[in-house]
């Protein structure tokens, strides 16, 4: 595929395939107004980012979109959590999908597959060989995060929040009700997924390392889904002001939204401990479940 077909939404692409619109005849074009470019077609994902929630999910589906052979969805599908999309079938979910040639992937990502219970075996009865991406970052840092995206959501909604011990401590110990701290058990996640793939279906995606040097997690990605290695050190750039790497792919530079890589609250030392301290068996148990360390508090 030429390079500058990859972006099917390029301006100039678009304008010489105005004829193309109405063409189309399939139910998808529905859904999307998009054109549809001579030799493309949408493809149900032979890879799907499953999580988790606040793991940097984002950065890892723009980041890989720079591969010319990889397109990716817009937004997030949450075909196979909710059941109101499931129902609705395979060709809506494939209607949801960019066009795309015949060798190029389509990934998307809806970050609380990993953790909802019903999505593994879906997924499965879908395609029981296909590549699951996962990308994971420490499970108290992951908490934090989590917390932070429900705060400034409350906040714009005009709801009420909370200090985050608050939430966390209840009656002087670990609430480990709290859906945020639930999600960090990765282990019992894990579990569920192993359930119906093979380990080797699901590469892990390291999240710290993402953040601080995306690259090498990149081209084990490239490898995983036997691609020829194309993302390159030039496409990226630190930004100063944001404190995070941003992308720089066919002559444009943009870093992620706002919402992704917002400071997050200093939180209370004992509390972090106590974190710390509750994941610790979860992560042991993890590492030895995917035969890998990662290092996590
Ligand atoms: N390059 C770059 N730029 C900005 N942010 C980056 C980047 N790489 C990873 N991250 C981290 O991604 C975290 C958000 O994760 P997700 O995209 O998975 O969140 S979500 O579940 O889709 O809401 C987000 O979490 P927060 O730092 O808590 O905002 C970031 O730490």
């Amino acid at each position: 595929v030429p390079l500058e077909h990859h972006h099917l939404e390029n301006g100039a692409l678009l304008e010489t395939l105005k004829s193309e619109v109405g063409l189309l005849s399939n139910k998808s074009e529905h859904y999307s107004a998009q054109v549809r470019p001579p030799g493309t077609s949408r493809q149900i994902p032979q890879t799907i980012i499953i999580g988790v929630r606040k793991g940097g999910t984002r950065a890892l589906l723009e980041m890989l979109d720079i591969h010319p052979h990889i397109v990716v969805a817009a937004t997030e599908v949450h075909f196979f959590d909710w059941d109101e999309n499931y129902v609705k079938g395979i060709d809506w979910y494939r209607s949801l999908m960019p066009f795309s040639y015949e060798n190029q992937i389509t990934i998307e990502k809806t970050p609380g597959y990993f953790t909802s219970p019903q999505v593994p075996e879906r997924i499965h009865d879908m395609n029981s060989s296909i590549k699951l991406l996962l990308i994971l970052r420490d499970p108290t840092e992951r908490v934090i995060s989590d917390y932070t995206q429900v705060y400034y959501n409350r906040l714009e909604s005009h709801k009420p929040v909370q200090h985050f011990e608050d939430i966390v401590i209840k009656n002087g110990a670990l609430n480990t009700k709290y859906k945020a701290i639930q999600r960090s058990l990765y282990d019992i996640h894990m579990e569920r997924w192993l359930k119906h793939f093979n380990l080797n279906q699901i590469h892990i995606v390291d999240g710290n390392t993402l953040i601080k040097d995306p690259l090498p997690e990149l081209q084990k990605v490239e490898k995983f889904l036997n691609l020829p290695p194309r993302i390159l050190p030039s496409n990226f750039y630190f930004n100063q002001t944001k404190g995070f790497y941003c992308i720089r792919s066919d002559g444009r530079e943009r870093c992620l939204h706002e919402s992704k890589g917002r400071p997050h609250p200093v939180v209370n030392n004992t509390v972090l401990e106590q974190l710390h301290c509750y994941f610790r068996e979860h992560n042991k148990r993890f590492y030895s479940m995917v035969n890998h360390s990662f290092h996590w508090h």
